[in-house]
């Protein structure tokens, strides 16, 4: 079984890579969505998104990162691919998925979903570009206003190439409401010769095991549920591997965020940890009811100084069994 960590702009950046695959139990990290409009993007910026591929596309932890790239444009799309691959991303991820209104105006992310024939002409431009050795996937949902042309679309992605594809099971028209559709994925890859991986409201080892058995899919990917369960990927590959493993307490989740370097990103000004930090207890409060104490213990904090004073009352140090390595 691989776990994949879903690709969430403005949430899943360096750091929480950084601090999720120290926890363990990721296969593979995707980046945030790279836009590319028509030209080949400067190094800087493939390295803004992905500063692991100054250590070779690895996180601190060993786990392999790719750069995810929306646009939609074939030509400017296999050439940035080229060059995201070049500087060490571990083969090039397509997006087919992202809702947001002014990406999609401009004909990117979850509305090329609607023209599978563009679709297969991106993806076809990337594979040929890039070598084969390196993997291009792609990332979809069922469709956009409904799932009608779902076969069309996996039957796209199939035929231009992609070696694995992953399939958020909701429409855009769906957006992030539960629930998620697992049980319509098996009859769209059905005889597909592609890797395929489910995603979408995955929250607790159970969610993985169901999704496992309606989808048909043994690879999973991770998005929401990893933040607000940071150690729900190393749960599941216990689960699946018959291993003890007790589970992170609250007191583990504020050493690890604390040990994560968050707040230690100098392009970013002095707000930026505090603003994290409530942002990320945002999403840890669906599984620790301190998240929302503690929320309202630095909610009017503001400095990076005082926030980490407060979260170090309450850190404790994990059993070093992982490999973190902070
Ligand atoms: C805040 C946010 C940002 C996201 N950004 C991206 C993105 O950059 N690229 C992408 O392909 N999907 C993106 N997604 C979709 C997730 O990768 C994932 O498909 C979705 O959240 C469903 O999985 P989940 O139910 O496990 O969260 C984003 C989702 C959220 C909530």
């Amino acid at each position: 079984m691989k776990l994949v960590l879903a690709p969430m702009e403005g949430v899943v950046d360096f750091k929480m890579r950084q601090l999720l695959t120290d926890i363990g139990g990721f296969d593979l990290c995707v980046t945030e969505f790279v836009r590319v409009v028509e030209t080949c993007l400067p190094d800087k910026v493939f390295h803004r998104f992905c500063p692991e591929l100054h250590n070779n596309g690895f996180t601190r932890a060993g786990t392999p990162v790719r750069v995810q790239l929306l646009g939609q444009e074939a030509n400017p799309l296999a050439e940035n691919a080229i060059r995201a691959i070049a500087l060490g991303s571990h083969g090039v991820d397509l997006n087919f998925g992202c809702p947001a209104k002014t990406v999609n105006r401009s004909r990117g992310g979850a509305v090329l979903l609607k023209d599978p024939d563009h679709m297969y002409t991106i993806i076809k431009a990337v594979r040929d570009a890039v070598d084969d050795q390196h993997e291009v996937s792609a990332k979809i949902r069922l469709g956009f206003d409904d799932d009608s042309n779902s076969q069309e679309i996996v039957d796209a992605v199939v035929s231009a190439g992609a070696n694995s594809i992953a399939i958020h099971a909701r429409t855009k028209r769906d957006g992030y409401n539960p629930p998620a559709y697992w049980e319509k994925i098996p009859p769209i890859i059905k005889d597909k010769n592609i890797a395929v991986v489910a995603n979408g409201e995955i929250w607790q080892v159970e969610d993985a095991m169901l999704c496992q058995k309606r989808s048909g899919c043994t690879n999973l990917m991770l998005g929401r549920g990893a933040l607000s369960h940071p150690d729900l990927a190393k749960k599941i590959k216990a689960h699946v591997n018959n291993e003890q493993y007790d589970g992170l307490e609250w007191e583990h989740i504020i050493y690890h965020l604390i040990h994560s370097a968050i707040h230690q990103d100098p392009a970013k000004d002095e707000k930026y940890f505090a603003s994290r930090t409530k942002q990320w207890l945002g999403y840890l409060k669906r599984q620790y009811p301190q998240a929302i104490d503690l929320f309202d213990e630095i909610r009017r904090l503001k400095s990076k100084e005082d926030v980490a004073s407060v979260l170090n009352k309450y850190a404790k140090a994990p059993q070093l069994d992982s490999n973190h390595n902070s």
